[in-house]
């Protein structure tokens, strides 16, 4: 068996920290015995009954003399009162044993060892379980009451290495994930995430409890009042101790609690909605946040951590009516503009994915007002041009370049300075293309290294129109200096060297800012001004390509793809596949706010392989890794070329598509600005294997289409990022027909 933990473990105090700690290191076999101190005989007995301690002892004196290196005392008193305990260990002390404590306050303790041993010894290891609960007393422990909870250690510079070591296996034996922090930092943290709930539940308590017709208050007190006060039963003399000891951070906490209060006040006295809303969004939004961090499923860095794994099995076909979630680009811009805007914006099927969701949630720091998003209705409270205000921190724009690069060009003419992150892929995408129109503008931006992320934007400094020619086709670029045109002198013109998507364009004038379209040229004026109003996203190209192309080269398929947006700029994928043989209808073709919609049946029929035009390249840009599989079960050769673009996005998407084809048995030749791909015609295309999506949703998606046409079972690693673009597609995919499931 290995060596426990720790070999004895003293508990001074044995209430629901102590007691629980105890419990679990045996239940673990993690210490050879545990001596139990408490300051009443009663205490020492129920220890005894509870199975908590093997020996339990009112005087720490008397435990002293028979502690040996490698013994633990685990001081889990009120925090006021590890002063006296520490002087009790002083002088009797056996080297080699090693001293930590549960306080709430990390600081207080330091200073009761400066106090008690004029420093801070090498022995103490100063830790916070953060797992109490509104219960106390021995009765209360439990010993899975640390499992999966995290347990803060504040080692000092002059804290031995093997005495926190020995701790931080204690605390991880009993479950807990152990982590470090500076001593200040973790009072400051805890002042605003945990003492300041209580003392706000205390105080609440207390003055309706002070309230004449408290009765009544009580009786009708609903499960509001439940929820919010629970706290307030916990232990007194522990939080009297707390909050005396943690003084200032408390105090600072208070301060600004009070200032929120008091702006809260005043909108309710004066009946101001729009402050009332964004208070309430603001909050339901971070607290919706944290639930989803707990459950692991927030699309901060907690995302990244997450690893899944798409299991798609062969053969099948798809079938039946489908509307996939709304358009990418088109989201982005309905909160972009719509915030800017004066007056409310109502937006109807905007995405709920990852990457609009970060757009959204920068707007909202920005202090921008934004109702939902719920069921894919969205309210925004425009705040004019000139109205967004300082954001509390950099801006995280997760894995959207489009949020990056286009927030870029809005963000340039503001007043206020601002910086742009994102998570591991978009840190490594380029941002010069944008920084240097811009800088040619008049803005004050400095990238990372290389001209990748973070971009640090300076504000206040007067933009001026351009003239620019963009040295690609990119309809970011050219958002981006037609959004920070808004804010220049003059006019901003960009002129593309072939089409893109025109999204922007047709929502600003939707918006009633006048835009001049003239061939490749688009050019505005700045100090105009935007009005809010309706915008109906229609289903993203972007993502129905998925089911088109599963259709396409699956036989027996026949799908109706509704109300997708094929706007003239967006459509290369129908173009590309219909040349290579597809059967692809549009229906029911009409045109919603601003931009046509139609609804796409797809059937199955042979493709062939072909050269694809590049002038269709920019018209397809994020459709290649499915438009690849498609060629891979296509009869012949298909050529790709003058898409180099397609190695700068969320994935080197050339690269990545090649590696897994080729691990799929498929012949895909990677060039340096496109691809050469021997289709296999009729039968299976693809074995089976593990290909990687390196985490670009794209990719995870096209390797999951192309199962229908596998002999074995494709694996494909780090799909989580699929929720950027498109939530919802495993459950879509298993209703077409794809048998697809999550690992
Ligand atoms: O403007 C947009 O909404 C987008 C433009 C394209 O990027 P580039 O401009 O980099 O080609 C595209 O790949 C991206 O998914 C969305
Ligand atoms: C390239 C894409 O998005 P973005 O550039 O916004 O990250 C995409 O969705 O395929």
């Amino acid at each position: 068996m290995a060596e426990p933990a720790v070999g004895r473990l003293v508990v001074v105090g044995v209430g629901l920290i102590g007691g629980s700690l105890a419990l679990a290191l045996k239940a673990a076999g993690a210490c050879r015995e545990v001596i139990g101190v408490a300051r009443h005989e009663d205490t020492c007995q129920q220890a005894l009954e509870l199975g908590i301690a093997d020996r339990a002892v009112t005087s720490l004196a008397e435990v002293l003399p028979v502690l040996e290196a490698g013994d633990v005392v685990f001081v889990a008193v009120p925090t006021l009162a590890v002063e006296s305990v520490f002087r009790e260990l002083r002088d009797h002390l056996p080297a080699g044993v090693t001293v930590t404590d549960g306080a709430s306050v990390k600081g207080s303790v330091v200073e009761a060892a400066a106090k008690t041993w004029g420093g801070v010894p090498e022995f103490l290891v100063p830790g916070h379980p953060i797992a109490g609960s509104e219960q106390s007393g021995a009765s209360a422990a439990r010993d899975d009451l640390y499992i999966a909870h995290r347990v803060i250690l504040t080692p000092l510079d002059g804290t031995s290495g093997e005495h926190f070591q020995r701790v931080e296996r204690m605390w991880q034996a009993a479950g807990a994930e152990v982590l470090t922090m500076p001593v200040r930092e973790h009072d400051e943290v805890l002042a605003a995430t945990s003492h300041l709930p209580h003392v706000i539940a205390y105080g609440l308590v207390d003055t309706l409890a002070h309230d004449s017709e408290n009765e009544n208050i009580f009786r009708y007190a609903a499960g509001g009042f439940r929820d919010f006060t629970r706290i307030a039963s916990s232990d007194p003399t522990m939080w009297r101790d707390i909050v005396l000891a943690n003084r200032d951070a408390i105090l600072s906490a208070i301060d600004l609690y009070t200032a929120n209060l008091t702006a809260l006040r005043s909108a309710i006295a004066a009946g101001d909605s729009d402050t009332l809303m964004g208070i309430f969004t603001r909050a339901k939004a971070a607290r919706d946040h944290f639930t989803r961090m707990l459950a692991k499923k927030a699309y901060t860095e907690t995302m990244q951590e997450q690893e899944v794994t798409f299991i798609a099995r062969p053969g099948g076909s798809v079938s039946g009516k489908l509307r996939v979630p709304g358009d990418k680009s088109m989201s982005h811009r309905s909160i972009m503009l719509g915030s800017l805007a004066e007056g409310i914006t109502e937006v109807e099927g905007f995405l709920e994915g990852e990457d609009a969701l970060a757009t959204l949630q920068a707007f909202r720091d920005m202090g921008v007002v934004i109702e939902g998003p719920d069921r894919g209705r969205v309210v925004i409270h425009g705040v004019g041009l000139h109205g967004l205000q300082v954001p509390p921190g950099p801006l995280y724009l997760g894995n959207s370049g489009t949020s990056m690069r286009l927030l870029a060009g809005l963000l340039a003419g503001q007043s206020f300075d601002v910086t742009l992150t994102g998570d591991e892929s978009l840190s490594k995408r380029p941002m010069n293309r944008v920084a240097n129109p811009l800088r040619d503008m008049g803005a004050k931006i400095d990238t990372g290294p290389e001209g990748r992320p973070p971009l640090k934007i300076s504000g206040g400094h007067q933009l001026h129109g351009i003239d620019y020619r963009l040295p690609m086709a990119s309809a970011q670029v050219k958002s981006c200096v037609l959004l920070a045109g808004l804010y220049a002198e003059g006019e901003t013109s960009t002129t593309e060297p072939a089409p893109t998507r025109d999204h922007t364009e047709r929502m600003l004038t939707g918006f009633g800012y006048e835009v001049q379209r003239d061939g490749a040229r688009a050019s505005l004026r700045g100090g105009g001004k935007l009005r809010g109003g309706r915008i109906d996203v229609p289903a993203d190209i972007s993502s129905a390509t998925f089911f088109m192309v599963a259709a396409a080269i699956a036989p027996g398929s026949e799908v109706l793809l509704e109300h997708v947006g094929i706007n003239p700029t967006r459509d290369g994928v129908i173009n590309i596949l219909r040349a290579m043989g597809a059967d692809i209808e549009l229906l029911n073709r009409r045109e919603v706010g601003g931009e046509p919609v139609a609804d796409i049946r797809v059937r199955h029929a042979p493709l062939t392989g072909i050269r694809i035009p590049e002038d269709q390249v920019p018209l397809a840009i994020d459709e290649f890794p499915a438009i690849f599989v498609a060629a891979a079960c296509a009869d012949g050769e298909t050529v790709l070329t003058g898409a180099g673009e397609l190695r700068v996005k969320e994935s080197d998407r050339i690269q990545a598509m090649a590696d897994g084809l080729q691990i799929l048995g498929v012949q895909a030749e990677p060039t340096p600005d496109g691809i050469v791909i021997q289709g296999a015609g009729a039968g299976a295309a693809f074995g089976g294997g593990t290909v990687d999506s390196l985490g670009d949703h794209r990719i995870a998606m096209s390797f999951a289409v192309a199962s229908l046409r596998a002999r074995d079972t494709i694996r494909i690693l780090n799909c989580a990022n699929v929720a950027t673009s498109f939530p919802g597609f495993v459950q879509l995919a298993q209703r077409a027909g794809l048998s697809l499931a999550e690992e």
